[in-house]
């Protein structure tokens, strides 16, 4: 069954043709084209703005160009609006422009591609050595040093290599082929989009692009440091579920892992040592490479840590490397409108990859809910400077199930409150106890579209037809950390989906959320 009430004939067809989802529509005809000749080894840096009613659309007229590593083919047009980033050129080219950018200029100190090229380069020869299993990577750095940047680029090369490496996303606040809270785990069989980046995930529904499935943890709040045992607890499960599929996969397991962190990992403290949950990456990914992006202090911290002290077998090679001079600042608005926008293309797909959601009614006797206790104690400060082996073992955690303020999850009847909170549908039972619910993977993610409190039933925007059985559900921490409603400016309970009216559903509301307000 497809959003009923809906009559909006062909969603699909109707929503790859708005440009909100950042797919490819075509630009407005009034806009006049501009050119921009880019010499060898340059690039033309963006910013536009997050706002759905403005758009930026590129494509090359001549010369050979990339975003992020992935190549852009001669004259086909490119949206680009909402997003932030660099196309870069080795032999030059010729761009055309159409929209409106915040900023946008061309750039020649691009010295940062060399060394990103040179990294993939050193990458390419320890995959091609068979006594190593392969580089697992660590790059690390402070928020908005180009870290994701780099791991695109460097996948992207890995994969025209004929590679098919893993990338690890280990910061919550973005999602990797998932909704943000999520840690995720994905091999890449083929290229990246320039668009999309790595596009959408299979879990949320059956998509054109060849990828293998994503591993998918969920981890309900904003900050590792949040609560460090509850992250190096999913962690730990992400690095086994991750290392054992590798082992079965030796092409994976040669092109090796890189993993993606928060840039709170990327700081140190005043002694000048690190976090100690970067200890637990290493130790549970089994690390062999660092990528450094930070500041001298965070290198030299990480390499006492590492490389200095460590005999020839234990070293592990710290490298620093450069950072992009353009690099965007992001501020929390423009942040909350890509997080929202990624969030509705996991049910909606992209204008190329269209997907069509689906609508549970679930009565609320047959639905056990957890949420994450956001007030527990004890396990919320950051520490620094670990003892030289990681030795965490998840199963020493004192949490319980009670309901008392050292519980990780409270079981939560379901209320208006929730409307709006994206939902993770974990593999195991509802009856699981929490340890096991944690440390679960996650099947898939829903939306909670409505709650009648009345007739005691939820209604969910899910990506599949098929109901989720008797599975454990757990909601994000709070309804402003789903992004969906907040990202209207009012809170997810002042709004009604409009095609619970009956009426109609206008594309424009439905692209805002599925939802509109009420005393509208
Ligand atoms: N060469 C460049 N010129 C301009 N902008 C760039 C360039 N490279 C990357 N960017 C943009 O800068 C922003 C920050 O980069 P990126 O996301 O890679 O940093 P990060 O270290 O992963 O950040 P965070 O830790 O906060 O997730 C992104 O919007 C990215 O697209």
């Amino acid at each position: 069954m497809s959003l009923p009430g809906l009559s909006l004939p062909g969603l699909g067809l109707q929503l790859s043709a708005t440009p909100v989802l950042g797919g490819s529509a075509a630009p407005p005809a009034e806009q006049s084209p501009r050119r921009e000749d880019l010499p060898p080894r340059s690039e033309w840096r963006f910013e536009t703005s997050s706002s759905s009613s403005s758009s930026y659309h590129a494509r090359v007229l001549s010369g050979h160009a990339e975003l992020f590593g992935v190549e852009l083919a001669v004259n086909q047009l490119y949206d680009l609006s909402g997003t932030k980033g660099a196309i870069f050129t080795w032999q030059g080219c010729q761009l055309e422009f159409m929209g409106d950018a915040e900023s946008e200029y061309a750039a020649e100190e691009t010295e940062y591609a060399v060394e990103w090229l040179s990294l993939h380069g050193m990458l390419e020869t320890f995959r091609d050595e068979p006594a190593n299993d392969g580089p697992r990577v660590l790059v690390v750095g402070s928020d908005s040093t180009g870290k994701s940047s780099l791991i695109r680029s460097v996948i992207a090369r890995a994969v025209s290599s004929g590679r098919t490496p893993t990338v690890v996303n280990l910061d919550p606040r973005q999602g990797l082929l998932a909704p943000p809270s999520s840690l995720t785990a994905v091999t890449l069989g083929s290229q990246m989009e320039v668009e999309n980046g790595f596009g959408i995930s299979p879990i949320s529904g059956p998509t054109v692009t060849p990828m293998k499935t994503p591993l998918v943890y969920h981890y309900p709040y904003h900050s590792p440091t949040d609560k460090p045992d509850v992250y190096k607890a999913i962690v730990t499960r992400l690095a086994l579920s991750t290392t054992s599929r590798l082992e079965e996969d030796l092409k994976a397991k040669q092109s090796g892992i890189i993993l993606d962190t928060p840039g709170v990992l990327g700081v140190t403290d005043g002694k000048g040592n690190i976090n100690e949950i970067l200890h637990h990456l290493v130790s549970e990914f089994s690390i062999n490479v660092i990528v450094s992006m930070g500041p001298e202090r965070l290198t030299n911290a990480l390499s006492k840590r590492y490389s200095v002290a460590k005999g020839a077998d234990e070293a592990i090679p710290v490298l620093r490397v450069a950072k992009p001079g353009g690099l965007a600042e992001r501020n929390e608005p423009y942040l909350k409108q890509s997080r929202a926008r990624y969030t509705r293309s996991y049910f909606f797909g992209s204008a190329k990859e269209s997907l069509s959601p689906h609508s549970h009614s679930i009565a609320f006797d047959n639905l056990v809910i957890y949420r994450a206790n956001t007030t527990s104690t004890g396990s919320g400060t950051t520490s620094y400077g670990a003892d030289a082996d990681d030795d965490y073992d998840p199963s020493s955690d004192n949490t319980t199930m009670s309901g008392t303020s050292t519980a990780t999850f409270d079981k939560v009847a379901p209320s208006v409150a929730m409307m709006g909170s994206l939902i993770a549908i974990k593999f195991c039972p509802t009856n699981s106890d929490e340890d096991a619910i944690r440390d679960s993977a996650v099947m898939g993610f829903v939306y909670v579209a409505d709650v009648d409190e009345a007739r005691k039933k939820v209604r969910f925007l899910a990506p599949h037809p098929q109901s989720w059985g008797n599975r454990a559900l757990m909601q994000a921490s709070s309804v402003e950390e789903v992004y969906f409603a907040s990202s209207l400016g009012r809170p997810a309970w002042q709004y009604r989906r409009q095609y619970d009216t009956g009426g109609d559903c206008d594309v424009e509301s439905l692209l805002a959320g599925w939802i509109v307000p009420v005393d509208e």
